[in-house]
C-alpha cells in the first residue's frame, strides 16, 4: 500500500507508492482506485497527461478548470524533480488563497493529489524533467483558467536558486487572483 499523508490544506494529500526493488530495477503501483476510495478520496480519472520541461526553472501554472469541467489531479514526476504548488481557490474555504508547496521527484516517486477547487503549478528543479498526471475531467479550453504565479496576495515562496525562469506567455499574462474566477459554493 502507498503511504498517504494529509497536507495542511484540506483535501490535499501526498502519496508515496511502494517500490519493489530487485536486480532488474523496480516495480510500483502508481494508482490504485480502491486505495484512494478507502482513504475517502473519490475520483474518476479520464485523461492522463505527460509534460517534458527541458530547463531548470521552467514554471507551468497556476492552472485550473472551472466547473462543470473542474479537474482533480494526481501528479507525479518520472524524471527529474519539481517544486509543486497548489493554491486554494474555494471562495468559502477558511484557507482561501493559501498555498502549499512540496517537492516531487522521480527518485522518491511521491505524488500529490490536487482536489477540485485548487490551482496547480510547478517549477522544475532539474533539467529534463517529466511530469505525469491523471485528471478527473477532459481538457476544456473554454473552462481553463490561470492565476499569476507571482501574485503578491498569494505570495508563493518559489525556490530562488533555479536561475532564470522559463514561463509561457499565457502564464505571464495570467490575471491576479483579485481578477480571477474562483470556485463558488460547495466543492
Ligand atoms: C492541459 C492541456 C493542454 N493541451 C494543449 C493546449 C496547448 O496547445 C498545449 C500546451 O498547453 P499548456 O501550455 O496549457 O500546458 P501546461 O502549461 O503544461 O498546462 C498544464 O500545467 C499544469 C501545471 C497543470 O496543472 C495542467 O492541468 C495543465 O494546465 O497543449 C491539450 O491538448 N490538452 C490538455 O489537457
Amino acid at each position: 500500500m502507498p503511504e498517504i499523508r494529509a497536507l495542511r490544506l484540506d483535501g490535499v494529500f501526498e502519496l508515496t507508492p511502494r517500490k519493489f526493488d530487485d536486480d532488474r530495477g523496480f516495480f510500483s503501483e502508481t494508482y490504485n482506485a480502491a486505495f484512494l476510495a478507502a482513504n475517502g478520496i473519490k475520483t474518476t480519472f479520464v485523461q492522463d497527461n505527460h509534460s517534458y520541461s527541458a530547463d531548470v526553472g521552467t514554471l507551468r501554472g497556476l492552472h485550473y478548470q472551472l466547473p462543470p469541467r473542474a479537474q482533480v489531479k494526481l501528479v507525479r514526476v518520472v524524471r527529474g524533480r519539481v517544486f509543486d504548488v497548489v493554491v486554494d481557490l474555494r471562495e468559502q474555504s477558511p484557507t482561501f488563497a493559501k498555498w502549499l508547496g512540496i517537492e516531487l521527484s522521480a527518485a522518491t516517486g511521491n505524488q500529490i493529489l490536487v482536489p477540485v477547487g485548487f490551482a496547480h503549478g510547478f517549477l522544475t528543479l532539474e533539467p529534463d524533467t517529466e511530469v505525469l498526471y491523471k485528471v478527473g475531467d477532459f481538457y476544456s479550453p473554454d473552462h481553463e483558467r490561470a492565476v499569476r504565479f507571482d501574485d503578491p496576495e498569494i505570495a508563493i515562496d518559489w525556490p530562488a536558486d533555479v536561475g532564470r525562469l522559463r514561463i509561457s506567455t499565457k502564464d505571464q499574462r495570467a490575471p491576479l487572483l483579485a481578477n480571477a474566477a474562483v470556485f463558488v459554493g460547495a466543492a
